[in-house]
């Protein structure tokens, strides 16, 4: 939709050269685009097409989206059925379980996508494409300028991680000498063929470009579907690709209701499929694909604060951060925050409660909640303040003054203190530990002798996504590190729950099923297998050599 530069015509010819308006650059740099998320709204909505076999489609129906911000329907995204579904079945079922590419086969296309991801980090490293991600993000993910560049940065970061012969390095093997002459094994990474990856609405580039690009870098055919709210980005992600020599049809996208994927599934059977979303749904496509999945499902994140207080203001920031940036809705967001008392004392509470009150729907700062209402947040909410001792911190509102639809929340950044003993009793743990996808934490207090029950209360949690340890007590941040098992922890003053860039491993630890996103380990972790190779050409030994047993 976004054309490049208007070619002078003949009346001009003798004009003064023209000058490229500003715009007119930007244009070009998105020629690949098919969306201009400046003017994406009610009155200039936008469409999206599902891609299958190396071909854009649309579907029978499709369905409006309403912006998050005011209700409007600006996108229009195919509701595809499951009478449709045969192209995209065909198209996974087409390829071979020993990949599109492996180490003996086709090993030119590790080439081929350790330059496509230099072109595509290119191209986002030019503002205008930057801008372009960073916006379409925020208005469908709505989260502040600050965080959706972030995303984007990245993603783009992680691009330029796997460019030149980085792919290839990623299908690194090993030999090992044999009992014999002529015998050598080596273990090699082998891809699954054909495979699924099921990503959600809150980090709409980051997610689907790290696994897709993952799946992609070891030899895997994906289906890719999106949570339709978000899936106009990951569109726009194939777009950029493909323009920067993905072959079109090494992956399908198909939009739609999670059910009609589901049953794509079903019938397709990838040989694996990854799943980044709610525990629910991951739960029951374990089910439906006899455990050939990877999770990355719940995080009910927490943070434990030693006793040693300092730079107060700095880690007061931090927990806002982790709390409430994008409205808290990361799987790493801070859920619990485990405060000795010495931090209490030292105002940390009400520092956090400053932070929070600056949070202000203008910037996005705090924002539309996708997957709770207003009402559900506020009677969980409530729900905690009956358990004796606890009391409302900060927030417990809705927001006012806006236009969020009602099928989404709109709270304002909210913290309820438990008391740790209550906390723990088996009528509250489980209220207290069910994770609110929105800006909402749950705050306690313990004291010198009380370790023993925080400890406790992680290991009575059962996901274990991200967690912080607060402290530069080597001996105090050893002790929490040993007995706890979360798959992605910060250890120090400085640490955090939230932010995890494309150089660290994130995923849950503690689950055979648990993903990883990210890193070269990661990749090789979910989207390729140990394949042993052992080669025996002789010479045989001379049949006396040769003894039955
Ligand atoms: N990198 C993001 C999470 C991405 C989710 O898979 C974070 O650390 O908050």
């Amino acid at each position: 939709m976004l054309s490049g530069l208007t070619p002078r015509g003949p009346a001009l010819a003798s004009a003064a050269p023209a000058i490229p308006s500003l715009l007119q650059l930007a244009r070009q740099f998105t020629e690949w685009a098919t969306v201009d998320p400046k003017k994406l709204s009610g009155a200039a909505p936008a469409s999206c097409q599902n891609l299958v076999a190396g071909r854009w489609s649309s579907s029978r129906k499709s369905r409006q989206l309403p912006d998050p911000l005011n209700g409007e329907p600006f996108i229009s995204v195919p509701h595809t059925q499951v009478d449709e579904i045969a192209p995209f079945v065909e198209s996974l079922r087409a390829v071979p379980k020993s990949g599109l590419h492996n180490p003996l086969k086709n090993p030119q296309r590790y080439l081929l996508y350790g330059d496509v991801s230099f072109r595509v980090a290119a191209e986002m490293r030019k503002p205008a494409v930057e801008d372009f991600f960073a916006r379409l993000i925020q208005r469908v993910a709505p989260k502040s300028y600050d965080q959706a560049l972030g995303e984007t940065r990245v993603t783009r970061k992680f691009f330029e991680n796997f460019t030149g012969d980085q792919v290839r390095f990623l299908a690194r093997g090993f030999t090992n000498p044999g009992d014999h002459a002529g015998q050598t094994s080596s273990g090699t990474r082998w891809p699954y063929g054909p495979v699924a990856l099921i990503t959600p609405f809150n980090f709409p580039l980051e997610i689907p470009a790290l696994q897709l690009m993952g799946a992609l870098y070891m030899g895997n055919k994906p289906l890719l579907h999106v949570d339709q709210r978000v899936s106009i980005v990951a569109e726009q992600l194939l777009r950029l690709l493909a323009h920067c020599g993905m072959p079109a049809s090494d992956v399908d996208l198909l939009h739609g209701p999670g059910a009609t994927v589901g049953e794509v599934i079903k019938q397709a059977e990838p040989r694996s499929t990854l799943f980044t979303g709610s525990q629910r749904v991951a739960e029951r496509l374990a089910v439906e694909t006899h455990g050939k999945v990877f999770l990355e499902d719940a995080g009910f994140d927490w943070k434990i604060m030693g006793p040693d207080v300092r730079n107060v203001d700095y880690v007061a920031w931090q927990c806002d951060q982790d709390a409430y940036a994008c409205s808290g809705q990361k799987c790493s967001a801070q859920s619990i925050l485990f405060a000795h008392s010495n931090w209490v004392k030292a105002g940390l509470l009400n520092k956090m409660a400053a932070a929070a009150a600056k949070r202000q729907l203008a910037d996005l700062t705090i924002g539309p909640v996708l997957t709770w209402t207003t009402d559900a947040i506020l009677a969980h909410t409530n729900r905690l303040l009956q358990i004796p001792g606890a009391k409302l911190l900060f927030g417990g509102q809705p927001l006012s003054g806006h236009s969020i639809p009602s099928i989404y929340g709109a709270v304002q950044p909210t913290a309820v203190f438990v008391p740790l003993k209550e906390a723990l009793k088996p009528q509250h743990f489980g209220a207290v530990t069910t994770e609110v996808f929105g800006p909402f934490q749950v705050v306690t207090e313990w004291g010198d002798d009380e370790l023993p029950l925080v400890l406790e209360a992680c290991e009575r949690m059962t996901h274990h996504l991200t967690a912080a340890i607060v402290s530069n007590d080597i001996n105090f941040v050893q002790h929490v590190l040993a007995n706890t098992v979360n798959g992605t922890t910060y250890a120090g003053i400085r640490a955090r729950t939230t932010g995890a860039p494309q150089n660290h491993w994130f995923g849950p630890a503690g689950d055979p099923r648990g993903a990883g996103i990210g890193t070269p380990e990661a990749i090789r972790l979910v989207w390729s297998c140990h394949r042993e190779i052992i080669t025996d050409f002789g010479p045989v030994p001379p049949a006396s050599g040769i003894k039955q047993s």
